[in-house]
């Protein structure tokens, strides 16, 4: 509309409701289409105005005019356009160009046409611009070369202007001709149409003629025809308009479609590119996707696998629970019956509960009573327990404080020649000594000591005579054992055991602190015992704590390793030197506070040897000498002692410097004396028996001379009371203890609820479950200590041992004391008793006779009466053993001792004090 020149409207103009701009544009837009009407060729005349030609009206001069008729004449090719119903795209592009391509040539904006150069108008008198100028063009350029030639008042015009002109006019010319051809053709063809309808007219007439209702009927239906042509030309007139108006719309959906397809071609390439640049990344997504589908799959499948296991797994542990459920539904069930049952159990026991609260209650105040009687009762037993450990160890007294066992080792395997020197063994300590060499009278030697152990002998069986010595330690006394003999005799083995013993060959020494272990825990309810506390026992020496006898087998292993041991002729491994086991017991009575201590010597002696059988020479002839010198110092003391002598020569040797706690006084001796049985140690068997026979006769040698033998069998009886009393006293003791352990299991078990015997791990417990008669079936009175005085069991043996020894005929075993006698070197002692010629009285006793004495003993009696009868007793027997003694280089007299003595005599005492 720009381009024609047309006013036109805005759609906003039509939603404002402005209507001005519309109405403009329209009514241009008919007058348009109008003047079209009007230069078509069915109006005849072109070129002009509907008010006549322009350039006769005076207007064509207007450039105005010019305009206006160059904007509304359109050229034959748009009038072709125009006239076409239906107009391509193309043809709609041309006209629009070829329109423009008419103003560029020939508009004259300024100036004039003869001012024009020659090219411009070489071109517009081009054939194309001509034919393709509007006519109205055309004639403007007349019109104005002409209006240029009457301004320049006939002047001559340029003649280039002129051949334009020329050609301007031939084209109109020819155009005019061709419109006047046109218009002949039209007008032949209106020419026919009127002959038709004059045809039409004539007949329509002719029918019209006819009748007068024939012709109404043809005037109306003239009527009609014309009202249709009138609406055809209306319908075809609305159509042109429609046209036009489609041909507009048209150019501007080109325009916008061009526009569109320009976005569409970028839009296209930007798509393009950013379809490539999507598909690079879309490239790299997949490939990176796929990796990670691939991973996601490796992935799954492990999460299958596990989600299989953990399936599995939840399976056996849904069976799992299910069972546990099933199991605990079924202990839930049990538990609530059980729950029940006990509820009523509850019931019924808290009834009886009270009811036994109120009996207990009554029995309580029953007890009351009871337990006071009892407290005084255990205070009782205290001190009759007390008394039994003061009178147990008086027996012990009575019994000899220095005993002799004396053992013979077998024949070693390697030995040679198995002629042995012992000829004879009696049961109750006889031994019989062959001299092979000898003949007669002198080829016999008899000896008696309190215990013989042959070669068969066990060492459970040596120990079992020594067990008693070992609760003597406990109880405050000093206790000494130690083991002498001739080198290889078996002094080691009786004390240690062979070497890597097991537990049935282990010696006194680990049988011994075994015991003293255990006694102490027995004890442990009434004593509170140290063994072994911290300090010094002789210089070089150290004293350690121990609690169990592998704390002792420690030390003593270390003292082991410090001992001198070497082979000599008569042994292989002799030991060089003595080996002493200390141990130092301090104990408190956890009743009345009372201290005591005791102590252990272990004495396992160098061997003495006779150095020309030993063949020692040298380093080893040097100890050997050292060895006897300490044992002949070990014989002074023994005999100063059983000489009570003022001064006793403990200091003339380390040895009984150490030993001195344990010799003398109150203390115990035991001396093992080991032989060797082969011939050819005879005369050191000898030697040692002498010595030893000596030593365990001390107190008959000191003893001074009694004629009253007639006062052992009272003694005897006296004796025989006291044990009786002792007896009957651990009967009492045995009493209060059943009394007390009824205490304990009473409380026992109204504090657990169990009235079961209790487990009293005290000593004297396995009293209360044996019968009195039980308890007396050993054949003794004082069985009942069986266990806890076991010295007693033997008491018979020794007995019957010194009744043997004083019914023995041979008397010359017999020896006295003699402190200057002990000469290891020549193999024998001297035999220089002094003369005694006194026989023996007949002296015996019935045991059985002494029982119907002291049946109750006061404490002040007790006291008084039983130790100072003891103590009489004591000096009693020693002046009867004197006189059984000093008989024994008397034949007479020994046959008299033979034949009086009676087989009940209790074995003197032999105390050194
Ligand atoms: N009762 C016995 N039964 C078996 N073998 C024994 C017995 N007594 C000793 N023996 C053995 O005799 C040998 C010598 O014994 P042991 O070493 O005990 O003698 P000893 O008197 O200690 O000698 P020494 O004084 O030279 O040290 C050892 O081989 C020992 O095993």
């Amino acid at each position: 509309m720009d381009e024609l020149g047309i006013l036109k409207f805005e759609l906003s103009d039509l939603e404002k409701g402005s209507m001005k701009n519309v109405m403009d544009c329209l009514s241009t837009l008919r007058a348009q289409f109008a003047y079209m009407g009007v230069v078509s060729p069915i109006g005849g005349n072109k070129y002009g105005s509907p008010h006549g030609d322009a350039s006769s009206n005076g207007l064509s001069s207007s450039p105005t005019f010019r305009e206006e008729k160059q904007k509304i004449s359109p050229d034959s090719k748009t009038q072709q356009a125009l006239r076409s119903p239906v107009m391509t795209e193309s043809s709609a592009a041309s006209m629009h160009h070829v329109v423009h391509k008419f103003h560029e040539v020939f508009q004259l904006k300024q100036g004039r046409y003869s001012d024009l150069s020659a090219a411009k108008i070489s071109e517009m008198m081009k054939s194309n611009s001509l034919d393709n100028a509007p006519t109205q063009s055309l004639l403007s350029v007349v019109n104005g070369i002409l209006d240029e030639s009457i301004e320049r008042k006939n002047d001559k015009i340029p003649h280039r202007v002129a051949c334009l002109l020329r050609k301007v006019v031939q084209e109109i010319e020819r155009r005019i001709s061709t419109q006047a051809e046109h218009l002949r053709t039209q007008n032949n063809l209106f020419k026919v149409r009127e002959e038709k309808y004059q045809l039409r007219i004539r007949v329509l007439e002719a029918l019209a003629s006819g009748t007068g209702e024939e012709r109404g009927v043809v005037m109306d239906r003239l009527q009609q025809i014309k009202i249709e042509k009138s609406k055809i030309e209306e319908e075809k007139k609305t159509g042109v308009e429609h046209v036009a108006k489609l041909i507009k719309e048209q150019e501007q959906r080109d325009v916008e479609l061009s526009d569109l397809k320009q976005e569409l071609k970028l839009a296209k390439q930007t798509h393009e590119l950013h379809c490539l640049q999507m598909e690079t990344e879309a490239k790299a997504a997949k490939d990176g996707l796929e990796g990670r589908m691939k991973e996601l799959e490796i992935l799954l499948e492990d999460s299958r696998n596990q989600v299989r296991v953990l399936e599995a797994y939840s399976q056996s542990k849904s069976n799992m629970f299910n069972k546990k459920e099933h199991i605990f539904k079924s202990f839930v069930e049990f538990q609530f019956g059980a729950l029940k049952e006990l509820m009523l159990s509850s019931k019924s026991i808290k009834h009886e509960i009270l009811q036994v609260q109120k009996s207990n209650l009554e029995e309580f105040n029953d007890l009351g009573v009871k337990l006071k009687a009892l407290i005084d009762a255990t205070r009782d037993y205290h001190i009759v327990l007390a008394e039994n450990r003061r009178m147990f160890n008086e027996l012990q007294e009575l019994k000899g404080n220095i005993r002799v066992y004396c053992r013979i080792r077998p024949f070693l395997p390697g030995q040679a020649a198995k002629h042995t020197t012992v000829e004879y063994i009696g049961e109750h300590g006889e031994l019989a000594i062959v001299n092979p060499s000898k003949q007669g009278k002198d080829r016999r030697r008899n000896f008696k000591f309190n215990k013989i152990f042959g070669p068969e002998s066990t060492q459970a069986e040596v120990y079992s005579d020594t067990q008693p010595l070992i609760r003597s330690v406990l109880d405050g006394y000093g206790v000494c054992i130690f083991a002498y003999g001739q080198t290889g005799s078996g002094k080691t083995y009786t004390m240690t055991g062979p070497n890597g013993a097991s537990e049935e060959d282990w010696g006194v020494n680990y049988r011994a602190l075994n015991d003293l272990f255990s006694i102490s825990q027995n004890r442990r309810n009434s004593f509170l015992y140290e063994i072994q506390p911290n300090g010094l026992a002789v210089p070089d020496a150290s004293m350690h704590p121990v609690t169990s006898t592998s704390d002792v087998l420690e030390l003593i292993g270390v003292g082991l390793k410090n001992r001198a041991v070497g082979a000599t002729a008569m042994n292989e491994r002799s030991s060089r030197s003595h080996s002493v086991v200390s141990i130092h017991v301090r104990g408190k009575d956890l009743l009345s506070g009372a201290a005591l201590h005791g102590n252990l010597h272990l004495v396992d002696l160098a061997g003495s040897e006779r150095v020309d059988r030993s063949e020692a020479t040298g380093d080893r002839l040097k100890e050997a000498q050292h060895i006897n010198k300490s044992l002949s110092a070990l014989g002074d003391v023994i005999f100063s002692l059983a000489q009570k002598n003022s001064h006793v020569p403990y200091r003339n040797s380390k040895l009984t410097q150490l030993l001195q706690s344990s010799l003398g006084g109150q203390a115990k001796t035991l001396m093992f004396v080991q032989l060797n049985p082969d011939v050819s140690s005879y005369s050191e068997t000898i030697s040692t028996l002498k010595f030893a026979e000596r030593v365990s006769g001390v107190e008959l040698g000191a003893a001074r001379s009694s004629k009253e033998g007639r006062d052992v069998r009272e003694l005897m009886d006296q004796l025989a009371s006291l044990k009786d009393t002792i007896a009957r006293k651990d009967d009492e003791i045995e009493q209060l203890q059943l009394i007390k352990d009824h205490k304990n299991d009473y409380t026992g078990s109204m504090r657990y609820g169990d009235s079961s015997a209790s487990n009293d791990s005290s000593g004297v417990v396995p009293h209360r479950t044996r019968k009195p008669s039980d308890r007396r079936s050993v054949g003794s009175e004082t069985s009942a200590y069986q266990e806890s005085i076991p010295e007693f069991s033997d008491k018979h043996s020794e007995a019957g041992s010194q009744q043997s020894k004083l019914s023995d005929g041979d008397t010359g075993h017999m020896s006295s004391a003699d402190s200057e006698i002990l000469r290891f070197e020549d193999g024998d002692y001297e035999d220089r008793s002094s003369d005694i010629s006194d026989a023996v009285p007949s002296v015996g006793t019935d045991p059985d006779g002494a029982t119907d004495q002291s049946t109750k003993l006061s404490e002040p009696f007790r006291k008084s009466k039983v130790a100072s009868t003891i103590r009489l007793l004591q000096n009693q027997t020693q002046n009867a053993s004197k006189t059984v003694m000093v008989s024994r280089d008397n034949p007479k007299g020994s046959t008299s001792i033979k034949n009086t003595i009676n087989s009940n005599l209790v074995k003197p005492p032999k105390r050194w004090q």
